[in-house]
């Protein structure tokens, strides 16, 4: 399978205060397949998210390289980075970080019409068909406080896709959800990841990293091992036996 991204070697150092840095990265290199489902587990400060923002040109690593095919992102510009990330890349939080002055569907087209590549009238059928995918058309018009907390995820994963993004990148996107809630975003995850868009996660919830194709764990600011799974099929799969499965190899890692 084709590479999309590619890092190697990154390093990430925060500077804590006049005298002291602290090295959140060490050397990491990875890479991830179009198509694929990565998630990022690991525990509580071993630089999940520094890596997430890294690869994603959100930040820039203190040295390495990151690759968006043949794009270069460390040798960008903000600009350059900026409209790359609008057009190629999507993102989902833990918080939805809709606006509270525009309606959901105003809140999803708003990136389309920001890139500016196609009539408002297209990038306005695909906000509504990326609503009925999610199961939220009947809210397309309420205000974001009418809503709740699935359903303004679900949001922010249309506005994720407005632009067909080649690859969604989520920083625990279900941390702020219920279980019932949860199972409907990975189902929502796991079914654009099945029509081609990669996916890469960070996640502390085994649930999640379930679906993935494979599941990278971080410690102290590298990858200290890799677990592949098996392509997750929701037709056919059940993630709750492969969450066991998972914790078992999590729980040898030391999570
Ligand atoms: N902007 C920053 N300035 C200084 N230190 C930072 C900054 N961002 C993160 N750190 C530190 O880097 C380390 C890794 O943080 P990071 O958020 O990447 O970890 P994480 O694995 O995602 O943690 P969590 O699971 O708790 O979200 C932590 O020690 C954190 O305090």
């Amino acid at each position: 399978m084709k590479t999309i991204l590619k890092a190697r070697n990154i390093n990430k150092t925060y500077a804590q205060d006049k005298n002291n840095d602290i090295q959140v990265l060490q050397d990491v290199s990875l890479q991830v397949d179009r198509g694929e489902f990565v998630a990022i587990m690991g525990p509580s400060g071993s630089g999940k998210t520094t890596l997430l923002y890294a690869i994603s040109g959100m930040d820039r690593p203190t040295s390495g390289l990151v690759q968006l095919d043949e794009k270069e992102l460390t040798t960008l510009s903000e600009d350059e980075l900026a409209a790359l990330r609008l057009s190629r890349m999507g993102f989902i939080f833990q918080q939805s970080n809709l606006l509270k002055n525009l309606c959901i569907l105003d809140n999803i087209v708003l990136p389309g019409y920001k890139a500016n590549k196609e009539s408002q009238d297209v990038i306005c059928s695909r906000g509504e068909e990326l609503l009925m995918q999610t199961g939220i058309s009947n809210i397309a018009k309420n205000s974001i406080t009418q809503a709740s907390g699935g359903q303004l995820q679900r949001a922010a994963i249309c506005r994720a896709l407005i632009n067909k993004p080649d690859i969604l990148f989520g920083d625990e996107p279900t941390g702020a959800l219920n279980s019932s809630a949860t199972a409907e975003v990975l189902d929502i995850l796991a079914s654009i990841n099945a029509t081609g868009t990669t996916v890469v996660l960070v996640t502390h919830d085994a649930k999640v990293a379930a679906r993935a194709d494979r599941v990278l764990f971080m410690m102290d600011g590298h990858i200290a091992g890799e677990y592949p799974q098996e392509k997750y099929d929701p037709e056919k799969q059940d993630w709750k036996a492969r969450e066991e499965v998972l914790s078992v190899w999590l729980s040898k890692m030391g999570f």
